[in-house]
């Protein structure tokens, strides 16, 4: 926990903040303190109105008559809150995709993310933003050069950049307040603990934090405080100390999580084959998954562990090295291909690849089987809201009806609409990339048990996640791609988060 540096009043104080959208009020009568070098953690299922808050903190939206926010020495009505007042406030957000440029240098992202440091007839200055930039690389101890380009970093050292970036302007002594957007959702578990050891020691020179994530552990680990949301409303702020996971679900959801141990059954027949496989990083990678089982995919980001998935869906041609699907030569052109075959992809991007935002959920969900809803020459309307409504329940999906539109949702629920049209088709294979990223605490065993269900009827699985404690928890085996090839297959027992860490990056321990 961080040291506090002890101040008089609080750094942030939220009061009565309302907000309405047009059909559901997502914030009601919010109160809520934020101390500086304080990390305050803010929980709440999909839909609960984080993501609300912390846009009407960072000015994108304005808040109802009546509310008020002050940052340090500002006041403001909610109502008059825009990005000019949050950023003159110091109010700084990292959102989960950072908004970096993975094809510039350190120094240029630092640029973009303010003014050039110009001479006077208007040319960047780089000898200044190269100096500037390598006391940001000091003070936030990042392990780059000024020249190094994004893409050569890790995605911790990424993460650094893109916070360092957005207090560049804040000099030593920090003010305002730094919101954090899930900003572990996509780091490898070692990386994770290097920055929350990080924003630790920011903490302790007096930041500010609002933190948001889903992550349970994460928040027990790092925060001072928690701030939970429901529906709205703000359940209350609790010290970390006081708590632990099962406190924290209970007050993101009401009650405790149910938990049904999840039905096997022995593996089948092979329903893919991959031999001798070579596309994106991979040089060669054979494997065989059957009828009944869920395997995973672990490996560190760049280890070719998305391309496999697309690879086999027909999104990437293979290189070399052939498919099999239940035993006959497979070699999907494109992803049609593929669905026609039986295999559905829940991409990463899911809701940017895969969503048609100015669209109703219902749609969303039977978009890959419309041909089941033609009635007498027909599309049958009462039939795909009833689909839509069966998967909202099924996926827990919060939202008034089935016929809102999918931008209207939040982030997390949006993620459970995309899951629920491709697990409602039945698929053969079923290749999921972060199944759970994005998704509440409620909805994720949710999620790991419709999956399971799909294998117990003989579908297979493939999953790629970088939590590997969940990868553990919902895999019979798993596949650990290192240095363009299968370096190994965990069984067993040794299916755990400790051992899967340990073989991605080859620490200790022989294979
Ligand atoms: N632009 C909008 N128009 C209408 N309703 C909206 C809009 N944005 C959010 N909402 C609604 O406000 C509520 C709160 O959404 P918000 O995005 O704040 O939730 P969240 O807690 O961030 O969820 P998640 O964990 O899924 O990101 C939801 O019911 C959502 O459907």
């Amino acid at each position: 926990m961080s040291e506090h540096v002890v101040s008089a009043g609080p750094r942030v104080a939220v009061s009565s903040l309302t907000k309405t959208f047009p059909g559901t009020v997502a914030l009601r009568d919010v109160d809520l303190e934020i101390r500086a070098g304080e990390i305050h953690a803010l929980v709440g299922g999909n839909g609960s109105g984080k993501s609300t808050l912390i846009k009407i903190l960072s000015g994108v939206y304005q808040g109802d008559p009546g509310g008020v926010v002050r940052i340090g020495d500002v006041v403001v009505d909610a109502e008059s809150m825009t990005p000019e007042v949050a950023r003159g406030a110091g109010v700084h957000v990292v959102h989960q995709d950072l908004g970096i440029f993975l094809d510039l240098s350190v120094a240029e992202n630092m640029a973009l993310g303010s003014e050039y440091d110009r001479h006077k007839v208007g040319a960047i200055d780089w000898r200044a933003l190269n100096q500037r930039t390598r006391d940001l690389i000091k003070r936030f101890e990042i392990d780059a050069r000024p020249s190094t380009l994004l893409r050569e970093l890790s995605q911790g050292a990424r993460t650094q950049v893109a916070i360092a970036r957005a207090l560049q302007l804040q000099g030593e002594d920090p003010g305002g307040l730094l919101i954090l957007d899930e900003p572990t959702a996509s780091l490898p578990e070692h990386e994770v603990s290097l920055l929350l050891d990080q924003l630790r020691r920011y903490a302790s020179n007096g930041q500010a934090i609002l933190y948001v994530s889903h992550r349970l552990d994460e928040i027990i680990a790092i925060s001072d405080k928690v701030s939970a949301l429901r529906d709205g409303v703000l359940v209350g702020t609790f010290d970390t100390s006081d708590l632990d996971e099962n406190g924290l679900i209970q007050l993101i959801l009401g009650k405790s999580l149910e938990t049904t141990t999840l039905e096997k059954r022995p593996p089948g027949n092979v329903v893919l084959g991959a031999d001798r496989v070579a596309v994106g990083p991979l040089r060669e990678v054979s494997f065989d998954i059957r009828e009944g089982e869920v395997v995973g995919i672990a490996g560190l980001l760049g280890s070719g562990r998305s391309e496999l998935l697309r690879c086999i869906f027909g999104d990437i041609p293979a290189r070399r090295g052939s498919l099999r699907l239940d035993g006959r030569e497979f070699r999907p052109r494109e992803a049609k291909d593929a669905i026609r075959a039986g295999i559905a992809l829940v991409p990463e991007n899911r809701v940017q690849e895969a969503a048609f935002l100015d669209h109703p959920i219902a749609d969303n969900i039977a978009i890959p089987a419309i041909s089941r809803y033609w009635r007498r020459g027909r599309i049958s309307r009462r039939d795909i809201d009833r689909a839509g409504a069966a998967g909202m329940k099924k996926f827990l999906v919060k939202a008034t009806n089935e016929r809102a539109h999918l931008a209207t949702l939040s982030g997390g629920n949006q993620q459970k609409v995309v899951l629920a049209r491709w697990l409602s088709l039945r698929p053969r294979l079923l290749l999921l990339d972060e199944p759970t990223q994005g998704v509440d605490v409620g909805a994720r065993s949710e999620i790991y048990q419709l999956i399971r269900r799909a294998t117990t009827d003989g579908a297979a699985a493939l999953v790629v996640a970088s939590d590997f404690e969940e990868l553990a928890q919902v895999c019979d085996r798993v596949l650990v791609l290192r240095r363009g090839e299968l370096a190994c297959e965990l069984t067993g027992d040794d299916v755990n988060a400790h051992k899967i860490t340990q073989m991605t990056h080859r620490i200790g321990d022989t294979e």
